[in-house]
């Protein structure tokens, strides 16, 4: 944003009160330092609109004042099709029954990041209750209204059974997930980021299904008075069963609380098709090729965490469509540098008994190395920091197979984590949102289309569900479908 631009383009303003609806004092005023936001002080309560009188640049910036104690003044500011923020000082100016009077800054705007992760468990014993959490939220396991209230039981027995496959899984890498550690580390780097782009900025953690949860996250943002909040979920693509779910949550949330549901809110949906990013990706995959003794003859594998086929097809899901795209953008890029090597999308991490999107990881990897592919390099791609399912289930699981089926030359791009230029595109991402934050309408819901109520605690559906869920599992038929399919 650049100030000298402005003062020119803005040096006529108009103010309108609304109430006499009297239009013709103009006060000159100039527009400088874009930092933050336009601010006044006003003496009376009312309703104040500012129009740029030229119009050029298309400023319209309004505001209101209940309480007399104070008038904020903010508003999008179009310039060069970027949206940016004037900061606007003038001299004390009279208008009617408003006595206006400039002041640097005098509502100090307070921004706010808040990221949004899924959360892993930190120790063994935290990996059923996270699983129970998990298990239990209805954008994971979507039940048909008339069944919600088997939710919870159902959450409590497949978490019960999930467990003891995931607790290796965990052991395997150290006892715990680092996706906290790493979410942390990210939320540092961003700030830091956000600081050299003059944004002064608290960025704040939010865990869909672990610490700290996204309802500490909110309490943290409300006792620190955040003015402005821009809501950055950290995952590149959106589904349904992530960053819809997180939505889903804040929404709840803001719509039960008297500051929040004022506080103006950016939401990124999904980012994958940024610059920055599909750079980064590049330069990771860029540079693992080059470990290969052959880097031409390497199928580059790109493997996304799954989602249940019915997400896409019956729901509207976006995830299949802005994975594919978010292939194409990466591999556009690869060719642009020079890189033309072959590639393939297969998807991971499948649970339960129903159709997942395909193909299937381990299913391709044998193929492809039937086939006779020789050197392969594993790219995950639906998530931005290492977890369980790359250092596990590809470095692990996935190599073992691979090498196996014919594979001899394996390799594996690590996740983006902090890696700078990543996160540069990541602080401008919430540059360029900041401008757009409004308040969250109470209607405004996700584009997840399920409309599923919240669940209340009802002990005698409860029991029901459990006795239900019970009966369903005693059968020998379904116990071993059970087994078969989270075990
Ligand atoms: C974009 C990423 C993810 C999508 C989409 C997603 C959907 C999804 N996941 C499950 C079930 C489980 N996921 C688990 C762990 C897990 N999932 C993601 C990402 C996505 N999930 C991550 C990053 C992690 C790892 C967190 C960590 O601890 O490091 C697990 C637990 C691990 C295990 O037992 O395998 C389960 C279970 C479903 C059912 C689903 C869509 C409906
Ligand atoms: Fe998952």
């Amino acid at each position: 944003m650049d100030a000298i631009a402005f003062s020119a383009a803005h040096s006529n303003m108009k103010l309108l009160d609304s109430n006499t609806l009297n239009p013709d004092r103009t006060v000159s005023t100039s527009f400088s330092v874009p930092k933050s936001h336009v601010s006044f002080s006003c003496k009376s309560s009312g309703k104040l609109q500012v129009r740029d009188k030229s119009r050029t640049q298309g400023l319209v910036v309004s505001c209101s004042s209940s309480n007399g104690q104070g008038l904020q003044l903010s508003g999008p500011v179009e310039k060069r099709g970027r949206l940016g923020q004037a900061f606007c000082s003038v001299g004390t100016v009279s208008y009617g029954e408003f006595a206006l009077e400039s002041h640097s800054q005098a509502v100090e705007e307070k921004v706010g990041v808040l990221l949004l992760n899924l959360g892993g468990p930190e120790t063994l014993d935290d990996v059923q209750p996270f699983l129970y959490n998990l298990f239990a939220d209805p954008d994971i396991i979507r039940l048909p209204r008339l069944f919600r209230f088997l939710q919870e039981p159902l959450a409590k027995l497949i978490s019960t059974f999930r467990a003891l496959k995931s607790k290796e899984g965990y052991a395997s890498i150290g006892g715990g997930s680092p996706l906290r550690k790493i979410t942390d580390e990210q939320a540092q780097a961003l700030k830091m980021a956000l600081e050299e782009k003059n944004i002064s900025a608290n960025v704040y953690v939010g865990m869909r299904y672990w610490y700290p949860f996204t309802e500490e996250a909110i309490q943290q943002i409300k006792r620190d008075g955040i003015t402005k909040l821009v809501v950055l979920p950290l995952y590149p693509q959106y589904s349904i069963s992530t960053t819809g779910s997180s939505i889903r949550v804040l929404q709840k949330i803001f719509r039960e609380d008297a500051y929040l549901s004022t506080l103006p809110v950016s939401i990124i949906k999904s980012w994958y098709q940024r610059e920055g990013y599909i750079k980064s990706m590049a330069d990771l995959i860029q540079a693992e090729l080059k470990n290969f003794v052959n880097p031409q003859e390497v199928m580059i594998f790109f493997s996304a965490h799954g989602v249940p086929v019915s997400y896409v097809e019956n729901a509207g899901d976006p995830y299949k469509d802005e994975m594919e795209e978010c292939i194409y953008l990466i591999m556009q890029e690869l060719k642009a540098r020079g890189v033309g090597n072959e590639h393939t999308l297969a998807y991971q991490s499948r649970v339960g008994p129903v159709q997942w999107l395909k193909p299937y990881t381990d299913e391709v990897l044998v193929e492809l190395g039937q086939k006779g592919i020789k050197s392969l390099l594993a790219v995950p791609v639906s998530f931005v920091s290492e977890h369980i399912e790359t250092l596990e289930e590809i470095d692990m699981e996935y190599k073992h197979l691979a090498l196996e089926s014919g594979i001899e030359n394996w390799g594996r791009v690590p996740a983006l984590n902090c890696k700078s230029s990543f996160i540069v595109d990541l602080a401008d991402a919430v540059v360029e949102a900041l401008p757009s934050a409004t308040a969250l309408s109470p209607h405004a819901s996700s584009a997840d289309t399920n409309n599923h109520g919240s669940f209340r605690f009802d002990p005698i559906r409860l029991l029901f569900g459990s006795i239900l869920a019970f009966i369903l599992l005693l059968s020998p038929k379904a116990f071993l479908a059970f087994r078969n399919n989270f075990i």
